[in-house]
């Protein structure tokens, strides 16, 4: 593996476990207690930069802040397993910045029904949520739905049906559920929905893997 941040896997890899890590430790302490703001913050900024026209000044200004604020996070830099954005499962959307900020209204083995909001960053066109964005809530949260029915799986396909355009800064619905199972194929559906309208619907195939799968 090579980059910055080591591959996805360096830790497993070196242990020769191969495949998932089947404890995560949860814990809401990682990045302390005040790392929820901090990625909020971080969304916020991406909202900005998306929406703004800086004069030249003040994108030198900005770009010199922020060359020293990465140089701060390149400092303390881990892996995928213990990095809080992905693991916070007390924040929205796991304090994963690039998903739309989620939570649960209510999950089970039977499925997840979240609420979320897209925002200016999401942003395709005209107005409306990018549909690679749409895509990107959505195997998320049937993922998710996927784990609690089945184990740790993987997505093998995801069919996006767009019904009508998914608005910005709107509080949405998104529900997930199982379908039906065949040994280790999980089928599932999905609807996105803004009120009574819907959206996007969903029907994907998960694959539970087996040990040690990546
Ligand atoms: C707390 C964390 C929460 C995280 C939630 C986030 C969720 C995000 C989920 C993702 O985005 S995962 C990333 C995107 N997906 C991938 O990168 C998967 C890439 N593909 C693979 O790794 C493999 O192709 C896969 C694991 C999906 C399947 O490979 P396997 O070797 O394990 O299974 P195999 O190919 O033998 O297929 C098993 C069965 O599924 C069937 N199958 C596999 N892919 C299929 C497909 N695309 N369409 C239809 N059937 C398919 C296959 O025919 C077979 O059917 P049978 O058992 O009846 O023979």
């Amino acid at each position: 593996m090579t980059g910055e941040f080591g591959g996805a896997l360096p830790a497993a890899v070196e242990e020769g476990v191969g495949g998932f890590r089947t404890t995560i430790e949860n814990t809401t302490e990682r990045g302390g207690v005040n790392y929820g703001e901090f990625i909020e913050e971080v969304r916020t900024f991406m909202d900005r930069a998306r929406a703004a026209c800086p004069t030249t000044e003040l994108n030198d200004d900005i770009l010199s802040r922020l060359r020293a604020i990465n140089d701060l996070l390149k400092g303390v830099t881990i892996d995928e397993w213990y990095a809080p954005s992905g693991t916070r499962t007390d924040l929205p959307a796991r304090g994963n910045i690039m998903l739309p900020p989620y939570t649960f209204l209510d999950q089970g083995a039977d499925g997840v029904v979240a609420t979320l909001r897209f925002r200016r960053f999401h942003l395709g066109g005209n107005s409306a949520v990018h549909g690679g964005y749409v895509g990107l809530a959505v195997d998320e949260v049937m993922g998710l739905a996927a784990g609690l029915a089945r184990g740790i799986t993987r997505t093998a396909y995801l069919t996006i049906n767009y019904r009508s355009v998914t608005p910005l800064d709107t509080d949405l619905e998104l529900k997930a559920w199982v379908d039906r199972t065949e040994g280790r194929k999980t089928f599932l559906r999905a609807t996105l929905s803004d009120g009574d309208r819907v959206c996007a619907d969903a029907e994907a195939l998960f694959i539970l893997l087996n040990p040690g799968q990546r």
